[in-house]
């Protein structure tokens, strides 16, 4: 199964086209890295000096890594790694860690995501919780949205009777920049199934999951 949009400009929320599948790249790496060298210059640097000659290509590079989520799938980071289990307990994968960018200004948001579900005869290899929430994290995102990518591929993927997932993050943009909130961070859940129609669940899960990061 593959979430990717068919649409080949993507939508609004911030899912594109499976790339693998396009035979050419709409941008040249070289229209990519002469972009980067525009914006040193616009910067006031000078791009042919030895730190910075080979700075478009590492920049290109980077970003091409962290959003290489677009050009995964479900599928393929599943490796059909779903079992056949008879089990109603519920399953929770915490303190997973979240690199991602914002899409505003493709500053980073770090963080971490605490993933639950309860299985419905079916559970999932549990490394590949973390791996979906690095292909959704790969992306530029808003963190309402990755939140809400990696409950709904659950629920997809496992039709479980419960999905709940909460990510605390820290934004850049609002720590290096902007505002300058250097101590803030943002928790945003989505809950699916059980997790939403039945508080005392919904509690378990909080209370299992209820620390202070370490890393704010
Ligand atoms: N809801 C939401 N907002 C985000 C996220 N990441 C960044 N933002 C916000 O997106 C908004 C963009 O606002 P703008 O006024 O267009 O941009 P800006 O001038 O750079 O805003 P400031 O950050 O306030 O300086 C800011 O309020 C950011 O804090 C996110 O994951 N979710
Ligand atoms: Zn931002």
């Amino acid at each position: 199964m593959t979430l990717a949009n068919s649409s080949p400009k993507g939508n609004q929320n911030g899912n594109l086209p499976n790339l693998k599948t396009q035979s050419e790249p709409p941008v040249s790496e070289e229209e990519m890295r002469q972009a980067v060298r525009t914006l040193l210059l616009g910067l006031g640097e000078n791009p042919d000096r030895e730190g910075l000659k080979d700075t478009p290509k590492r920049v290109v590079k980077a970003l091409k890594f962290l959003t290489s989520g677009y050009h995964q799938s479900l599928d393929e980071l599943l490796n059909g790694a779903i079992f056949h289990e008879q089990t109603d307990e519920m399953v929770l994968v915490r303190d997973i860690d979240i690199f991602s960018s914002c899409e505003h200004h493709i500053l980073p948001i770090l963080g971490r995501a605490h993933v639950a579900y309860i299985p419905d005869g079916k559970v999932i290899g549990l490394s590949k919780v973390a791996r979906i929430c690095e292909m959704y994290a790969r992306r530029l995102q808003v963190q309402e949205r990755l939140t809400a990518q990696i409950a709904d591929a659950l629920q997809g993927l496992l039709k479980p009777k419960g999905v709940a997932v909460v990510v605390e993050a820290s934004h850049m943009c609002m720590v290096m920049r902007g505002v300058q909130k250097v101590g803030s961070w943002t928790s945003t859940s989505a809950v699916r199934g059980v997790f939403a129609e039945d508080a005392k669940t919904r509690q378990e899960f909080m209370s299992l999951i209820r620390h202070t990061p370490s890393w704010s």
